[in-house]
């Protein structure tokens, strides 16, 4: 069983009248996991993170992190010993970005020389170019802004991570890239991430578990991604997470089980006949997709849709076959060349199988 890193044990926040802003709540959550709070505007989500650290004082319950009761730690040591990254960088304007990385490191006593070295390796770790560091933070843009104040948390190296809508401000291109970035460096930091976001994509794309709260500041459940999309504990849970759920839950099952095959390739530039009477891949010279010709089309290229990765899931399947013009959905190797195609509906039959799979389990 995961150990608990930090555990809420009825805690309750109220700011002056109304109702609570976060309302008995109790959970644990694991260490060296992502656990991510979502739910809609004011549900107290950011509240319950920063009472983490004490920059929020609960009105009654206990925090406990690695063990220990937080109020019995100084609130400024505390939150020296925890990154904290929110949605506006947060970075000090006047300083350069390899100084605002070193900031907590040199409030811990660490030398100027070994705190600029190590903020220096940072810039890297957060798939920044070191020489960014010697600029003003006016000077980036958003996204990498928001890589600095991630290099920044994790400069002290502390085993908690609080993380308030830190991607929120940023394109969703931009945003999908700070993501993945975050997962890879996790697979090998290993810390106890709380991150706040009203994204419920964002929270399953990235939450080992996600807690979805509701107005009130009620925890309305708690549970993996997988679990959260298959069985919301309630019409709240269920609404919030939206109606296309079932095809997003698609994307926790491999497709392993459904079937590629072989397709009618040609190269590009070869020996196309002008006039091709079904639908054929256009391949370059290794292999590698370029798109298609079809029918009655005087051999012009169309753009081929998603493709289908070994390993990949349901979700994917589905969408390259539902994006290719063909209705053929173009599967590759690990190498990018053609392996052959999937079609929608034996992908179809594979998720039905699986569902029935999961009632017979019931
Ligand atoms: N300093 C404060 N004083 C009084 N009320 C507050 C204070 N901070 C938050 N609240 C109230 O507490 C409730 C929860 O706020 P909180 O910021 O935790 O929600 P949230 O889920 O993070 O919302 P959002 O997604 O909009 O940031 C809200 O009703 C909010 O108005």
């Amino acid at each position: 069983m995961a150990e608990a890193m930090i555990e809420f044990q009825s805690v309750t926040k109220q700011y002056q009248g109304g109702q609570p802003a976060v309302d008995q709540l109790s959970m644990s959550i694991d260490r060296g996991s992502i656990t991510v709070f979502v739910g809609p505007s004011g549900c107290g989500k950011t509240t319950s993170l920063r009472m983490i650290n004490r920059m929020v004082e609960p009105t009654s319950g206990t925090i406990t992190v690695g063990g220990r009761d937080v109020t019995s730690v100084p609130a400024a040591e505390l939150r020296r010993s925890m990154g904290y990254v929110m949605q506006s960088s947060g970075l000090m304007p006047h300083r350069s970005v390899v100084d605002n990385i070193a900031t907590v490191p040199r409030l811990n006593g660490v030398s100027k020389a070994d705190a600029r070295k190590r903020a220096e390796e940072l810039l890297d770790v957060v798939g920044l170019d070191p020489s960014l560091g010697k600029r003003y933070p006016s000077q980036l843009s958003g996204g990498q802004q928001q890589r600095v104040g991630v290099a920044r948390a994790l400069a002290a190296d502390p085993p908690v991570l609080l993380m308030d809508e830190p991607f929120s401000a940023v394109d969703p291109v931009v945003r999908d890239e700070l993501q993945q970035e975050l997962l890879r460096l996790q697979r090998d930091l290993a810390k106890t991430i709380v991150f706040v976001t009203h994204d419920i994509d964002e929270a399953t794309v990235l939450g080992d578990k996600v807690a979805v709260f509701a107005v009130g500041g009620k925890l309305a459940q708690y549970a993996t991604p997988e679990e959260i999309l298959r069985a919301p504990a309630s019409e709240f849970v269920a609404s919030f997470v939206g109606r296309d759920r079932g095809f997003r839950h698609l994307g926790f099952t491999t497709a392993d089980g459904v079937a590629v095959h072989p397709v009618e390739t040609v190269t590009r530039g070869g020996d196309a006949g002008a006039h091709p009477d079904s639908w054929r891949l256009v391949v370059d010279e290794q292999q590698r997709p370029l798109g298609w010709e079809g029918p009655g089309l005087d051999s012009q290229l169309i753009p081929g849709g998603s493709l289908f990765r070994p390993g990949d899931t349901l979700r994917r399947a589905l969408d390259a076959a539902l994006s290719s013009p063909s209705g053929l959905g173009v599967a590759v190797d690990g190498d990018g060349k053609v392996a052959g195609v999937v079609k929608g509906a034996e992908v179809l039959s594979v998720i039905e199988s699986a569902r029935r799979a999961r009632q017979g389990a019931l």
